[in-house]
């Protein structure tokens, strides 16, 4: 077929924006699970690529802010990041498509396989994590939930930060308020529990708590203490305390993290020089 006319209008039949996805290209199999939004199912794209369908519930997100921020997400592209492949905007509920992770969330990784990790396979957890973030970084996109939760691991175990930046656009008072029960106080620094004020830097402290919870193989930070009891002990210097599978050089980068003062903090292509030379270090 010769190329389209260009001046030509598109009418021939409905034509999809390309951060649109064809519904009727999609079919739905199990479901992997509920999150913020609603329901999420494994599905098949165009009958053979495996991907992740996020089905967004009524009244769970700002659906115009996001259609138009999808634009910009899409264009977000690295090994480390779980792609997001398209929309599908034009019906109700919403679909959210992205690439599949075989093997579900971080968090459930190291709590599954709590006692099998070896010190390098932690660190590889970590640089995998530390190297979708330098993306992120370096492209100005704050992620706002960084945390275990919020990573997914693939059939081949490589790691891949998610659903950044989607925070703007849950309407549930209870997780957008720093006073609400779902607010991730405990992945968060002093200046956004306080003023909410986000950045790569505050991106950085979430990472330092997420390193300790991947050389914690999973446990809840601060556990015996709730989130109210957390704004008071960090404010008063108290830090998350050495994780035992984490060598005193892992730690020492925890801490950097964790400075009170975000310009204090490294950046998380700094980060990864520093972790990967403890890979000499721990051989
Ligand atoms: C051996 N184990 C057996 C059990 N298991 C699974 O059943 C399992 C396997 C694969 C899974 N994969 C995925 N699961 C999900 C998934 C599942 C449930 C809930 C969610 N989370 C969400 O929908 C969600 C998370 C955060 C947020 C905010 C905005 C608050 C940051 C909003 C929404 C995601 C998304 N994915 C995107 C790509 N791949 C996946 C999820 C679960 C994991 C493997």
């Amino acid at each position: 077929v010769g190329k389209r006319d260009k001046s030509a209008p598109s009418t021939a039949g409905f034509s999809y924006e390309k951060w649109e996805i064809n519904p009727s290209e999609l079919t739905f199999m199990k479901e992997l699970g509920c999150g913020q939004f609603g329901q999420v199912r494994l599905g098949k794209w165009r009958a053979q690529h495996k991907v992740a369908i996020k089905f967004v519930r009524q009244g769970a997100m700002h659906e115009e802010d996001f259609i138009e921020e999808a634009k910009i997400m899409m264009k977000l592209s690295h090994p480390k990041l779980v792609q997001l492949y398209g929309v599908c905007s034009q019906q109700k509920p919403i679909y959210i498509v992205t690439e599949f992770m075989e093997n579900g969330s971080l968090l459930n990784y190291l709590q599954e396989g709590r006692g099998s990790f070896d010190l390098g396979s932690l660190l590889s957890i970590s640089l995998d994590v530390c190297e979708g973030m330098e993306y992120l970084e370096a492209h100005g996109f704050i992620h706002r939930d960084l945390a275990s939760r919020n990573c997914l691991v693939n059939d081949s175990r490589v790691v891949k930060v998610s659903d950044f930046g989607m925070t703007r656009f849950v309407l549930d008072d209870q997780y957008t308020s720093s006073s609400g029960s779902k607010f991730p106080v405990k992945w968060s620094p002093p200046e956004v529990f306080n003023f909410c004020r986000y950045s790569s830097k505050s991106d950085v402290w979430s990472y330092g708590v997420l390193m300790w919870e991947v050389f914690t193989e999973g446990r809840m930070p601060f556990e015996n203490n709730p989130n109210h009891e957390v704004v008071t002990l960090i404010m008063q210097g108290h830090r998350l305390y050495r994780p035992k599978l984490a060598t005193p050089t892992l730690y020492d980068i925890m801490q950097l993290c964790w400075k009170e003062r975000s310009e204090d903090r490294p950046s998380f292509s700094s980060l990864w020089v520093m972790l990967s030379d403890t890979l000499e270090e721990d051989v």
